[in-house]
């Protein structure tokens, strides 16, 4: 077992993951992600940041950590942000492996999912199929979840293709919607459930620990146990 120069200890056999995270808004499951490469619970390192507006909270974070920030799509008066093509021209750059969408609002494109097959995901709020889709984002979710009645909710790990939440699933857990609950109670709820699952799918997806079933569904091995998939 090595360490690099921080004597953060390297695992052996698998080379660090060279990630990029997409943000929108504040970015708490970009800084979640970000902490648990600090203290080697993820076996990647995030050498860029994609955010759809300049100045939102979690490019804002990512400045002050001296990541490299990246602005897609082109703002609309066309004064900063890249076009598709050179946004995978970006990656390339950086030597990207894998791309997480942490809160990103906007339609990636059929570009850089030809370029990245197999290699982006994304976190959405809810149990997927349900809830999911055009329109289907941030507290727009909580509040039609709770609208329909349903007694449980919870976030959804799924790998990006070229439609909103259509993507194979990969992870999911779940938490009870309470007769109580507000969509901000429900918000809360969902969101300390995705800090944990997406770190847990950054550090598999590093560790070269997901695989595909014959049928197309995507599994985790388990760290523990390589017997043992979810
Ligand atoms: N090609 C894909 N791109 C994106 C996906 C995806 O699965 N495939 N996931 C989204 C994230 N997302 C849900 O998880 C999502 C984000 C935004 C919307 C939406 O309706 N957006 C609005 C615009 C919102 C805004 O600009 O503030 C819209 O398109 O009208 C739905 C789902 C990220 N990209
Ligand atoms: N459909 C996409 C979507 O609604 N994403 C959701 O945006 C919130 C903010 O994330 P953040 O705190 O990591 O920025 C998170 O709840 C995430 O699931």
């Amino acid at each position: 077992m090595g360490s690099d120069d921080d004597g953060v200890e390297l695992k052996q056999g698998v080379g660090r993951k060279k990630l990029a995270v997409f943000v929108s808004g504040g970015g708490s499951n970009f800084r979640c992600i970000y902490d648990a490469i600090l203290d080697g619970r993820v076996n990647g390192d995030i050498v860029v940041l994609v955010a759809s507006k300049p100045d939102c909270g979690g490019a804002n974070y990512a400045r002050d950590k001296g990541i490299p920030i990246i602005v897609y799509p082109e703002t609309k008066d066309g004064s900063e942000g890249l076009s598709p093509h050179n946004l995978v021209i970006a990656l390339r750059k950086y030597k990207v492996d894998h791309i997480l969408l942490a809160g990103y609002l906007k339609l990636i494109p059929a570009e850089l999912i030809r370029a990245y097959p197999r290699s982006i995901l994304n976190i959405h709020p809810s149990l997927l199929p349900s809830f999911g889709g055009k329109g289907y984002y941030g507290m727009k979710v909580h509040r039609a979840v709770i609208t329909s009645g349903a007694r449980y909710s919870g976030p959804t790990i799924h790998f990006v293709d070229e439609h909103y939440d259509t993507g194979r699933i990969l992870a999911q857990r779940v938490v009870p919607v309470l007769p109580t609950d507000t969509a901000d109670k429900l918000a809360a709820r969902v969101l300390q459930e995705e800090h944990q699952v997406y770190v847990e799918v950054a550090a598999a997806l590093c560790d070269e620990r997901i695989i595909w079933r014959e049928d197309g569904v995507p599994l985790i091995r388990s760290k523990e146990d390589p017997n043992n998939y979810s």
